[in-house]
């Protein structure tokens, strides 16, 4: 006997389990399916930014940022400690509570929201007479029949051809999260976001980090200068890169991974590590979904054929998150599964697709929102351009924090902003008021009007936006 919802969400990622709690705000009957497992084998809600993503990594990212400021730092404030060691197995152990309470809080938050949640694989059967038949292969198998099916099945890390993930040596995001010891030498391909986090945190923690990057430039995605000023202070603090290079094999047998590659000089080159996490972007997971059952159409790179409003080919079928297209990034999940949530309910769900933040939490911190400046010049865009160092920031001179700054880039004649850029101490909070400001669709001299607290580090967004009319108060 099948049970019967007015909508079933697959998958409890940041996607899914939002657009689960959204629709039975609205109303509707709810299921959410997922299948992830716990260490013990029982549910772990929360996805791969709960299990293996956004959480752990900023638990890690957190762990090792006091242990390096312990080691470098305190001293600076006059406070001596004994030996400073780091157990890895507690660090690691701590972040696997933090994934915990993050898993029995949706579980709690489904409860509170009366959306019933079945642990297990939910495959499409058919489509019936109104909606979809699925089946659920887990603890219990469960047929479930639903109105209308949201569908947030994620991304999986990407491999090399070749060369596998054994999660020992060769290690995807999971195997990231979970290395028992410090490796003396730790190898990553790819210079992107999780390279980047994942890198720091063992670079930290003690090991020579060399990150082999294949375009030849350093993250092409963010504004030149931002990125230059970040390349700058990670170069500094011990991380290695080589950018154009060429990856060819890579050997796992005998002692740790052997890396083949040429440079951009065109040079054979060979890197020997104790462990490679390799980090060159994620791909769309339909797998077990059995698409085909109900003809649900996907793109030539596997990701769920969507159009703007996350409807898919198949009538009352959508799909949220990294399963299409779009940054794979948790807050665009979430927005599109309130989004379609709401449009199910006949209401205007609405995600601006341009005013999704980026933030990577390496030290210092990356944050943007909007265009960046060579995107303004490919368009043809006439803007004008305001930066504040947080070297003049009297809060971040406090914090012993003074590295980079913040760009503001506003239309030249309306002065309407479009595009913030921060690189420095705590830029993923801050970029919080650029995301504000450009959805009211604020100019930077509305910003430069409004009263900031003093002494923070928001001042430097304010005197950013007074630097586009070349007005700074402090600089
Ligand atoms: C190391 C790392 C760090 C990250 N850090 C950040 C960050 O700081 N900020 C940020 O915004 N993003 C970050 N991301 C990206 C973020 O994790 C993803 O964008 C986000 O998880 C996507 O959410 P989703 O709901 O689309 O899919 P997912 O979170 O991948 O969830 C999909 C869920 O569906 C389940 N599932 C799949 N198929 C089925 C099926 N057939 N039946 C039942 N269940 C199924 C999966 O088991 C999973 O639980 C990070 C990613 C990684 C790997
Ligand atoms: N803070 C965050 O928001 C956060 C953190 C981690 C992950 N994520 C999400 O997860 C996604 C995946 O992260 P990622 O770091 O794997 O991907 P990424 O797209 O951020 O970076 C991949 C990098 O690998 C390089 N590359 C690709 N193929 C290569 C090859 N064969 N040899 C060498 N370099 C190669 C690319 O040029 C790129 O610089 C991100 O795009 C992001 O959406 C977000």
């Amino acid at each position: 006997m099948s049970k019967q919802f007015d909508v079933v969400v697959i998958g409890a990622g940041p996607g899914g389990y939002i657009a689960a709690i959204r629709a039975a705000q609205l109303g509707f009957s709810v299921a959410c399916v997922d299948a992830w497992k716990n260490d013990k084998g029982g549910p772990a809600p929360g996805g791969t930014c709960t299990n293996v993503g956004c959480i752990p990594s900023k638990a890690l990212l957190q762990s090792s940022e006091h242990y390096e400021h312990a080691l470098h730092h305190f001293g600076d404030h006059g406070i001596t400690v004994g030996e400073v060691k780091m157990d890895v197995a507690k660090m690691v152990g701590r972040k696997a509570n933090v994934v915990k309470q993050n898993n029995d809080g949706i579980l709690y938050l489904f409860k509170k929201n009366k959306v019933s949640f079945f642990h297990g694989l939910a495959s499409f059967t058919k489509a019936v007479e109104g909606g979809y038949e699925l089946a659920v292969v887990g603890d219990k198998p469960e047929t479930l029949t639903a109105k209308q099916v949201i569908i947030a099945t994620g991304s999986n890390a990407r491999a090399l051809p070749g060369t596998p993930f054994d999660e020992e040596k060769v290690l995807s995001n999971d195997g990231a999260l979970r290395i028992g010891a410090v490796p003396a030498r730790l190898g990553v391909i790819g210079s992107g976001v999780i390279g980047l986090e994942m890198g720091s945190v063992w670079r930290r923690l003690g090991a020579e980090v060399t990150i082999l990057e294949a375009m030849p430039t350093f993250l092409g995605a963010a504004d030149e200068a931002v990125a230059k000023e970040a390349l700058k202070c990670f170069t500094k603090q011990g991380l290695k890169f080589e950018f154009g290079v060429k990856v060819g094999e890579i050997q796992t047998a005998g002692e740790g991974v052997s890396i083949a590659y040429t440079n951009a000089k065109g040079e054979a080159q060979t890197l020997a590590v104790d462990k490679l996490i390799i980090s060159i972007g994620r791909t769309a997971n339909t797998n077990g979904l059995n698409a085909e059952a109900v003809g649900l159409k996907l793109d030539e790179r596997g990701a769920i054929v969507v159009d703007d409003e996350c409807r898919t080919n198949l009538p009352g079928v959508w799909a949220v998150g990294d399963v299409v297209r779009g940054p794979m990034l948790a807050h665009k999940a979430e927005e599109e599964g309130v989004a379609v949530a709401e449009r199910i309910a006949g209401q205007h769900g609405h995600v601006d697709f341009a005013l999704v933040p980026w933030v990577i939490y390496t030290s210092p911190e990356i944050a943007w929102v909007g265009r960046t400046e060579q995107q303004l010049k490919a368009d043809g865009v006439a803007y004008k351009a305001g930066q504040f160092p947080f070297l003049a920031n009297g809060r971040a001179r406090a914090l012993g924090d003074t590295t980079g700054f913040v760009k503001f880039l506003a239309d030249a004649k309306t002065d309407e902003i479009l595009g913030v850029h921060i690189v420095g101490p705590f830029a993923s909070e801050l970029i919080a008021e650029a995301c504000v400001a450009m959805a009211f669709k604020a100019s930077a001299e509305d910003i430069a009007r409004i009263c900031h607290a003093h002494p923070s580090l928001s001042e430097s967004t304010k005197e950013a936006a007074l630097a586009v009319d070349k007005r700074t108060l402090n600089f």
